[in-house]
């Protein structure tokens, strides 16, 4: 077992370029990549290779891997490992920009505060999603109206406004930060598209990527959305070597444009032969059979290489509370999240090693979510929160740190445009200092109350400043009084939506799955089509030894059946 999936990835290491590899989960995705760039030679190269993740998280487990492999020359230049969006912003965009503004990649809008004004209320630019249809030569895309979050929707309709005036105040927005340097994923896709397209640009930035990258490599491919794949292709077209690695079955961004049948389409064009890789280093057997009651196909189990636990899949029937997420295990009346942990210390597996998961943020015991468009005052309540909160996400905690340092830069640097990165530019404050001094103000914080406001004021006055600062008077004190979450209990056992565990894994998952007709879906949708059943595959895919599934109490039976027609060992717990 375990030589026929070092067989398969040392097939994958090694095939030439354009190549395609469909991965199962825990197929060592990472492992193959960063094996294949190990293979490098140790003298200076000409050319290098392009290892493109889509997150933060992934681009930084592949140059550890060759640091630690002692390789450090595999992450410095003619390489490059990053983001898919670093990437196109590094050599299919920046270089035909002007150096001044000096052109700036933002992760998110969210990062500068930008807001639609000048209609009747202001929302914050990043809940806008955006489509872009790379068949259009359009140089700014669309609104996904339909892809808005439920907090937006609800602002647009009370606004007396059309959607189309938004429209037209959304891309107005965009393009005069555009136009004073800043750009997002979005807008760097469709200036990449339109430069791929233009004779003149293309002819400047094709043969410099060309003589300076051998290969690309292009890892969690299934996230691709359509304008991504239009810019691999022009790549390919231009010669240039791709590898995509992807498991089409967890792709989980459709709402943020990922095609993974256009993935297909394209991966069968780029080579005939896929390199499939079918063995889980990660789960159990029994994990293997659950995984593959939620995919498309019905392809037969993946081979799990290294595990032979045989713990059943274990099915809590559970009261979901109608708000908020004081879910009630149904047999025993306790807390959801501590009911797992009794059932996951009888099985062995240690708690500290689990996590909890669901669809939505609102179903998930612990950290409440940073609500939109709250005052100043209640998102810095918020950050606070997370400071304090063992086992916060990385991504809640860049915002958190964000959050304080745009109060205290408003405190410190008033009436300068309030741009964290003009005013660090400006004072030449290194990124690091900043966010430092900002976390550390965060955390020194009193925890968060109705009078909170006075006390964040001192604090704000006494903090040792920033070089250049110059505060006056009452400038940049935060106003009102902080909403305050309802507090949750602390479980002690991490929790995360699933779009947030892509790459992770840990010995337990509890999936909880409160709505009622899921058991109906998981029998009769079509994971092809149903994002929803391939959020669930992320999820259970997640577990090394032990998955649990928490859902309403008469819907247990009807799963017990379903997963007992695959043959998979079960308990009701
Ligand atoms: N050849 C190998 N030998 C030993 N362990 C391996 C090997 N390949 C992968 N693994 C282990 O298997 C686990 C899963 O690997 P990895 O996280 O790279 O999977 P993945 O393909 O990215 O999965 P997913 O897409 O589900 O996140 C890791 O713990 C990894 O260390």
């Amino acid at each position: 077992m375990r030589e026929a999936a070092e067989a398969q990835q040392q097939a994958a290491v090694t095939v030439t370029a354009p190549a395609f590899v469909p991965a199962c989960p825990g197929a060592g995705k990472t492992y193959v990549i960063t094996s294949r760039h190990l293979q490098s030679p140790r003298r200076l190269l000409r050319k290098g290779r392009a290892l493109i993740s889509f997150t933060r998280v992934a681009r930084d487990q592949m140059a550890r891997r060759c640091r630690q492999a002692g390789r450090a020359d595999l992450v410095q230049a003619p390489h490059f490992i990053g983001t898919l969006d670093s990437f196109l912003w590094e050599f299919l965009v920046k270089p035909l920009r002007k150096a001044d503004p000096m052109p700036r990649l933002l992760e998110s809008w969210a990062s500068v505060k930008a807001l639609v004004e000048g209609v009747d209320r202001e929302i914050s630019l990043h809940r806008f999603p955006m489509t872009l249809a790379p068949s259009h030569n359009s140089a700014h895309g669309k609104v996904a109206w339909d892809k808005l979050d439920y907090d937006t929707r609800q602002l647009i309709d009370a606004s007396s406004c059309s959607r189309s005036v938004w429209e037209e105040k959304i891309l107005a927005t965009r393009k005069s930060w555009c136009e004073q340097g800043y750009f997002t994923g979005h807008e760097v896709r469709a200036v990449a598209l339109w430069n791929l397209r233009n004779a003149e640009a293309a002819a400047a930035l094709l043969p410099p990527l060309q003589s300076r990258f051998a290969e690309i490599i292009v890892d969690e491919a299934q996230d691709c959305s359509a304008a991504d794949l239009a810019i691999l292709q022009l790549l390919h077209d231009a010669d240039l070597p791709l590898v995509l690695v992807g498991d089409p079955d967890q792709a989980i961004y459709a709402w943020r444009g990922a095609e993974p049948e256009a993935l297909g389409a394209f991966a069968a064009r780029l080579s005939p032969t896929p390199h499939r890789l079918t063995g889980n280093w990660r789960s159990s057997p029994v994990i293997c059979r659950l995984a593959a009651t939620l995919r498309t196909g019905q392809r037969p189990p993946d081979t799990s290489v290294v595990r032979d636990d045989n713990i059943p899949v274990l099915l809590l029937p559970t009261l979901f509370a109608a708000t908020g997420s004081r879910h009630i295990h149904a047999p025993t009346g306790t807390g959801i999240v501590g009911a797992f942990r009794t059932l996951t210390e009888e099985y062995a597996v240690p708690a500290q090693d689990c996590l909890v998961t669901a669809y939505r943020y609102a179903t998930l015991p612990g950290i409440s979510r940073e609500k939109p468009n709250t005052n100043a005052i209640t998102s810095l309540a918020w950050a606070r929160t997370v400071a304090h909160t063992p086992g916060a996400s990385g991504d809640d905690l860049a915002r958190a740190c964000a959050i304080a340092v745009r109060a205290l830069f408003g405190y410190w640097y008033p009436g300068q445009s309030g741009r964290p990165d003009r005013i660090m530019a400006t004072h030449r404050l290194p990124a690091d200092q900043v966010n430092r001094t900002a976390f550390a103000f965060l955390h020194s914080l009193p925890a968060p109350h109705k009078e909170w406001g006075p006390q964040v004021w001192q604090a704000m006055k006494a903090w040792p400043a920033l070089p250049g600062a110059a505060p006056q008077g009452g400038k940049g004190r935060l106003a009102g009084k902080p909403i305050l979450s309802r507090p949750q209990p602390a479980t002690g056992i991490r929790t995360n939506i699933v779009h947030q565990l892509k790459g992770d894994e840990a010995d337990g998952v509890l999936l909880l799955l409160p709505d009622t007709g899921s058991v109906q879906r998981w029998a009769t949708a079509n994971p092809a089509t149903d994002e929803v059943l391939r959020v669930w595959y992320v999820a259970v895919t997640r577990a090394r030894r032990l998955a649990a599934i928490a859902l309403p109490q008469e819907e247990t039976d009807a799963l017990a059946r379903l997963l007992a027609g695959h043959h998979i060992p079960l308990r009701i717990a």
